[in-house]
């Protein structure tokens, strides 16, 4: 076990090169089991997560390269089985993901539960309802089983009950392989939901609708390999914009998708964090902002809650409220998806923050209050990276344990943060 030992106080300033998402890395690579031909992906980000999943791919018979740190070539021509083990299935939520690929390549697959951060409860029945509406047959017991009809998974038009991301990201990954026209309405359409879709159409499929929530995907029998380039992942720069802000450095985050971050942006500006789009992509995030949160016309209480996108991504609501105690003035955090997220802010009240929780999805941040380092251990990947920047702007020496939640998803951010001027130490706990 590592642990991060921080002294805070030091504005993190100069620029950074986001990693690839990591939302879209795990779908990408599931993708690979579509076809018995070579996908290469660049630009896949190295965190637990993702190798994790490609541990269990390989286990299913798929052959890895890595010729560069962040390409992965991949050739499922000889996949051997469709049950996933159990013990590899457990170590991430995006186990579920070879679910689809699966049933439409092979006709099968047993899928033991996932795992993943114990933020919610979460549903797999969006995934399993696109599943049958394509026609296979669903058993749930300790393992839920799953059973393409006798020549294959038929195109359906299906109404998802929910937006779920790696939901959507399922359906159309079985119905890129399922030869037809399948309609996919009230989809999910966040940036790794479109990079699936992208994706797909390179390997053969012709999938419209992209962004939107009403998808057709026109499939094929056969699909074929592709290269493919992971887009930046808007939740990390979202992150590293926190970073900059609460400890008043000027930040640079290159290689930016402008679209990806325009709730984001007005988000954080609401929060007191201005940012600048620059026509190469660069995301400049201006030093020595005096943060303050502005209040809704008629002088009432701000708020922020997440949705679906183009709604502000769940994913950064514990950034948020990190952010939020280093700005001045109230502001509700209202996280709607998840109903476990929000209770780590009692390690940030540990530190000195001003937070009232409501119940178990609202809190509300009073600001800015100066913290001071403190002990505290991350219980998922956001309240880890939300501990993170509460300990740059902390006065003292902060110690986070269980960082293995942080690199699930965040590629080498000690050695990144060190790069940007941030004291902070990995070592044994
Ligand atoms: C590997 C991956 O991509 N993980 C992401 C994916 O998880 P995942 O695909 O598992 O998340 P889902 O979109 O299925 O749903 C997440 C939670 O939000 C709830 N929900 C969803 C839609 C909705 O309109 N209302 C609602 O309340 C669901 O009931 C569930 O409890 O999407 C989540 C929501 O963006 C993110 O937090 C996860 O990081
Ligand atoms: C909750 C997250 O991931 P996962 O769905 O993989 O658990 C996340 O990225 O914040």
């Amino acid at each position: 076990m590592e642990k991060f030992v921080i002294e805070g106080g030091v504005p993190l300033s100069g620029t950074v090169v986001p990693a690839g998402n990591k939302n879209a890395a795990l779908p990408l690579l599931a993708c690979a089991l579509l076809t018995e031909e070579r996908v290469t992906l660049h630009n896949v980000p190295r965190i637990r997560d993702t190798e994790a999943l490609l541990d269990l791919l390989a286990d299913l018979g798929v052959t890895i390269d890595r010729p560069e740190p962040n390409t992965v070539v991949l050739c499922a021509a000889d996949v051997h089985k469709t049950e996933v083990d159990a013990a590899l299935a457990e170590r991430i939520r995006a186990s579920f993901l070879v679910a689809g690929p699966l049933l439409a390549r092979f006709g099968s697959a047993v899928m033991p539960p996932p795992g993943g951060d114990v933020i919610g409860r979460r549903r797999l029945d969006p995934h399993l309802d696109a599943f049958r509406a394509l026609g296979a047959t669903v058993e749930h017991g300790k393992e839920i089983s799953m059973k393409a009809p006798a020549g294959g998974l038929r195109p359906c038009d299906f109404f998802m009950d929910e937006p779920s991301v790696m939901g959507t990201e399922n359906a159309l990954m079985a119905a890129a392989a399922t030869n037809g026209t399948t309609i996919i309405r009230n989809a999910a359409c966040e940036p790794h939901v479109q990079d699936v879709a992208r994706m797909l159409n390179k390997m053969g499929a012709a999938i419209e609708g992209i962004g939107s929530n009403v998808m057709s995907v026109h499939g094929v029998q056969t699909l074929g390999g592709c290269e493919y380039t992971v887009s930046p992942d808007h939740i990390e720069i979202a992150s590293f914009m926190a970073l900059a802000g609460v400890t008043g450095g000027e930040l640079r985050i290159s290689g930016c998708v402008a679209e990806d971050l325009r709730m984001i942006r007005m988000v954080f500006r609401r929060l007191g964090l201005d940012s600048w789009m620059e026509e190469d992509g660069t995301c400049l995030v201006r030093g020595g902002q005096e943060l303050k949160v502005q209040r809704d016309a008629g002088d009432y209480q701000s708020k922020v809650e997440d949705g679906p996108w183009p709604a502000f991504p769940a994913d950064l609501t514990s950034i948020a409220v990190a952010l939020a105690t280093q700005s001045e003035g109230s502001v509700l955090i209202f996280e709607k998806m998840f109903e476990n997220r929000l209770f780590f802010v009692d390690k940030l009240i540990s530190m000195g923050a001003e937070i009232t929780i409501c119940d178990p999805h609202r809190a509300i941040v009073i600001g800015p209050r100066q913290l001071r380092g403190a002990r505290v251990s991350s219980p998922d990947i956001r309240a880890g990276m939300a501990m993170l920047i509460a300990a740059v702007c902390a006065r003292g020496t902060s110690e986070i344990h269980n960082v293995r939640d942080i690199d699930r998803g965040y590629e080498r951010i000690d050695e990144r943060l060190k790069a940007l001027g941030a004291q902070i130490e990995r070592v044994p706990a």
